[in-house]
């Protein structure tokens, strides 16, 4: 038995007959901002999907706080669901729909709110990613930042406890992102959730992450787990370190 949030137990990832990653095994805290990284294509946003949902796993199990996701009814699986938040790359807002409805539709689909209460928590969300008055602007009216900020704000309407993020700061300027990684620690702070993201920006992991696994596309298994600040200096895979300090001496091999 184990008291972490997520427990990735003996996963192995394929597509068809094609092994992503094997043998992944580890822990992911209650408040942890972790952190899956890896040379391109090593298997990190398939990683992700499998902690969603969205692809099963070969081999192994996922739990939550200690509950088998991957053998879970259907209808206990929409439930752990409930309890998370996901924004993906794109930000994935409605485009057709303000700011206030976007941040809304979660909220109409699950809960009883009033529409009154719905407004208060809608104006409470957009102020706690600093855009306070913006209920009513389209996301075409916003700049790359403050729709990262707005999706954001949609993926927290349910208070979740779990915030899943790929490549947040994807597309944005080094100052947005870094006020976009601020944000995120502020809020898991706030709300004490877990964050688990997917990211290549060094700069990122270093100001926020407190944990992470390294996926290894050779090897295909982990190859490094722990803080990754810690990984840079100390790991014992030179390519770990190497990954963290950018001096690879080649080009990053492509796994496509
Ligand atoms: N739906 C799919 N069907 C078959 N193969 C896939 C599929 N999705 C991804 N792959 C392959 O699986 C491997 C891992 O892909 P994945 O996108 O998980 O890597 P990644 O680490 O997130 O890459 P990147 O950093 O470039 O985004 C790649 O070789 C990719 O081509």
């Amino acid at each position: 038995m184990t008291d972490a949030h997520i427990s990735v137990r003996d996963l192995t990832m394929a597509y068809g007959s094609r092994v992503i990653q094997r043998d992944l095994t580890f822990d992911i805290n209650h408040g942890d901002i972790f952190v899956i990284m890896g040379g391109s294509g090593c298997g990190k946003s398939t990683l992700l999907k499998h902690l969603l949902g969205l692809i099963e796993p070969s081999q192994g199990d996922i739990l939550y706080a200690g509950e088998s996701f991957v053998h879970a009814t259907p209808e206990r699986r929409d439930s752990m669901r409930r309890g998370w938040g996901i924004t993906y790359q794109s930000g994935g807002l409605f485009s057709a729909m303000s700011l206030a409805e976007n941040i809304e539709l979660p909220l109409q689909l699950y809960t009883d709110y009033s529409a009154s209460d719905r407004a208060d928590i809608i104006a409470y969300k957009l102020a706690l990613v600093g855009l306070d008055g913006y209920q009513h602007f389209y996301p075409s009216e916003i700049s790359g930042g403050m729709r990262k900020r707005a999706a954001l704000a949609r993926a927290i309407a349910l208070e979740p406890d779990i915030l899943f993020f790929d490549e947040p700061s994807a597309g944005l300027d080094p100052i947005s992102s870094s006020l976009l990684d601020e944000l995120i620690q502020q809020l898991q702070a706030s709300i004490g959730a877990t964050v688990v993201m997917v990211t290549h920006e060094l700069p990122s992991i270093f100001s926020i992450a407190t944990n992470s696994v390294y996926l290894d596309a050779d090897s295909k298994t982990m190859i490094a787990y722990g803080d990754p600040k810690h990984l840079r200096d100390h790991s014992d895979q030179a390519i770990v370190r190497q990954f963290l300090t950018r001096t690879a001496s080649h080009p990053a091999k492509e796994h496509t």
